[in-house]
């Protein structure tokens, strides 16, 4: 049977490992499970097999193929894919290239490609449509399975520049498969993230090895795989994900929730910011924890309206932040990451790219030379951790805070002279293919907010990272009906409105600190957003 290439289904690709088989499965066994629950492609790769051995394997793997009328490929072997008329091949970078492939199976076989970035996708554009049919998109996450990897994880936002490539190649004939330490905690995630910037296409598919191969109950790892793939709703937080501009109402209503539900917000933070974050928490109605211990944090995430807020001011043990991030994403529960000081040092660079890849995060909130390095827009070294040589543009700096929202998916917060906040989580929406539907960063919802300069604000430790200890509060308090974007427009409006009014009767940075308490304390208690000095305007 040949398939047309146009029929085939790369939504769930299982490519197989014997050497990873629980007892009393088989290599067979696990084939035949995953093709009963909705694997859609197979690829046989058995690279410690003899190739007698392997071509029986290939033709028992093709006769279950067949009863499934899923296609098969063969990985590497282009003249087992030729004995045994398999659907096609796929090959990397160090195998047969891929002119000569195409020339040995002819036009009508499928081929794939790994292709880990974008000058590989120009070539393959050069080469034109009659040559790759597809691309392996990896490698994505850290994976055991692929044994002396040449290629380190490139996570989602490697993906976005392969994406990106097809688009600026018009290699539009080319699907796409994301690979590399794919499970059901980062499927949507990678679904949802891994878009091209103008929003023509994402993933087309998902393909992995060990989450099926290794399961002693591959039937049941299949169908949470199905089940996480065909879910078109990324809901990363348990509130709403938000279709609507924030009101003087709705952030009346957000304050009223974070009243009632009294939030625990758990502080990763900076030394300097920890005491003055605890205060600011306090004032808002909610329950400071400092704890940066590993073994707590899965506890702390179960707790009713728990927050995450991960400052990285101060560089906590790497494994204990993805610890933090693994345990909140795990339940749903919103993290603010501030990414301070994002790329002042090479330490600081990293590590925030790794937390960047790592999860997923409700809002990202930076100063404006943060979010233009994070939006690329702005590649000079940061001065410090204090604002660098961020741009005073209003235009420029709201791109950057809807590039920044929409390349994590995530709210954006762009603070500086005026706030700018960005709505990149398109309702939670992901679908395979079709990325945003054409939406662009430029199209998301974002906000200014104005409230005049409050030059003292800067003459204080952790006025910024205490609006992050703020918005944990906001976002961490929401009912499930809640609305994120309301909730961190609100906590900024606050927040601007507090430090005004504070400015206004303090004597000095002493007391401005104090006074400042005491604005938040009062603004939030009160809860008549109608009648504070902040205003917001619609950017787009
Ligand atoms: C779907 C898919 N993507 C990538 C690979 C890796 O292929 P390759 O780079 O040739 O490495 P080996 O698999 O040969 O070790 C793949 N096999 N399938
Ligand atoms: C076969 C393969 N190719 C990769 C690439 O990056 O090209 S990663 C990989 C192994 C993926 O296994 P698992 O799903 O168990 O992580
Ligand atoms: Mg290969």
């Amino acid at each position: 049977m040949v398939f047309a290439k146009e029929d085939v289904n790369y939504s769930l690709y299982l490519v197989t490992d014997s050497t990873m088989l629980p007892p009393g499965t088989t290599l067979y066994s696990q084939v035949e499970a995953g093709l009963k629950n909705g694997v859609t492609l197979v690829q046989i790769r058995e690279k410690d097999t003899e190739t007698g051995s392997f071509i029986e394997e290939a033709l028992d793997v093709q006769k279950i193929c067949k009863k499934y009328n899923v296609p098969l490929i063969i990985n590497d072997r282009i003249d087992v894919a030729m004995a045994i008329d398999a659907d096609g091949v796929h090959v990397g970078q160090q195998d047969m290239p891929i002119p000569m492939v195409r020339k040995l199976l002819g036009p009508s076989k499928i081929i794939g490609w790994s292709v880990g970035k974008p000058s590989e996708v120009e070539t393959l554009a050069k080469w034109g449509p009659d040559m790759v049919d597809y691309i392996g998109v990896g490698t994505l996450f850290p994976t055991l399975t692929k044994k002396n990897p040449k290629k380190s994880p490139m996570g989602p936002q490697g993906a976005i520049a392969v994406l990106d490539a097809l688009e600026e190649y018009k290699a539009s004939w080319c699907r796409t498969v994301g690979i590399g330490g794919l499970h059901p905690d980062n499927i949507q995630r990678v679904i949802s993230q891994c878009v091209a910037t103008n929003g023509k296409r994402s993933l087309d598919g998902i393909s992995l090895v060990s989450d099926i191969m290794a399961a002693p109950d591959a039937c049941a790892a299949t169908v949470r795989l199905r089940e996480m793939i065909d879910r078109t709703k990324y809901q990363f937080v348990d509130c709403e994900l938000n279709e609507s501009f924030p009101t003087a109402v709705s952030i009346k209503s957000v304050i009223s929730q974070v009243s009632s539900n009294r939030p625990l917000v758990q502080h990763v933070t900076n030394k300097v910011h920890q005491n003055f974050g605890a205060n600011v928490t306090l004032a808002l109605g909610s329950s400071p924890i400092m704890s940066e211990i590993q073994s707590e944090v899965s506890e702390l995430a179960r707790i009713p309206n728990a927050s995450l807020l991960l400052n990285t001011g101060s560089v906590a043990p790497i494994e204990m932040l993805k610890a933090a991030i693994n345990a909140y994403n795990e339940v749903n529960r919103p993290i603010t990451f501030d990414p301070v000081g994002y790329s002042a040092t090479e330490t600081r660079l990293c590590l925030n790219n790794t937390l960047l890849t790592y999860g997923q995060f409700a809002c990202i909130k930076g100063n404006s030379s943060e979010i233009l390095f994070l939006a690329k827009l702005n590649n000079d070294k940061m001065k410090g951790v204090d604002a660098g040589s961020g741009k005073n543009d209003d235009a420029l700096l709201a791109r950057a805070t809807q590039i920044v929202a929409f390349k994590y998916k995530t709210i954006a917060v762009c603070t500086g002279e005026h706030d700018f906040i960005a709505d990149g989580t398109f309702g939670g929406e992901c679908k395979l293919s079709s990325g945003t539907a054409g939406v662009t960063a430029e199209g998301l919802p974002c906000v200014m907010i104005e409230n005049g300069s409050i030059p003292i604000m800067g003459d204080i430790t952790a006025s910024g990272c205490s609006l992050g200890s703020t918005i944990a509060s906001f976002v961490g308090g929401l009912d499930p009906t809640g609305n994120l974007f309301d909730a961190v427009v609100g906590a900024v409006l606050l927040y601007k409105t507090a430090g005004k009014l504070a400015s206004t009767r303090c004597q000095g940075s002493g007391s401005f600190h104090v006074q400042l308490i005491d604005a938040l304390y009062q603004l939030f208690h009160e809860n008549k957003p109608e009648k504070w000095s902040a205003s917001l305007k619609k950017f787009n």
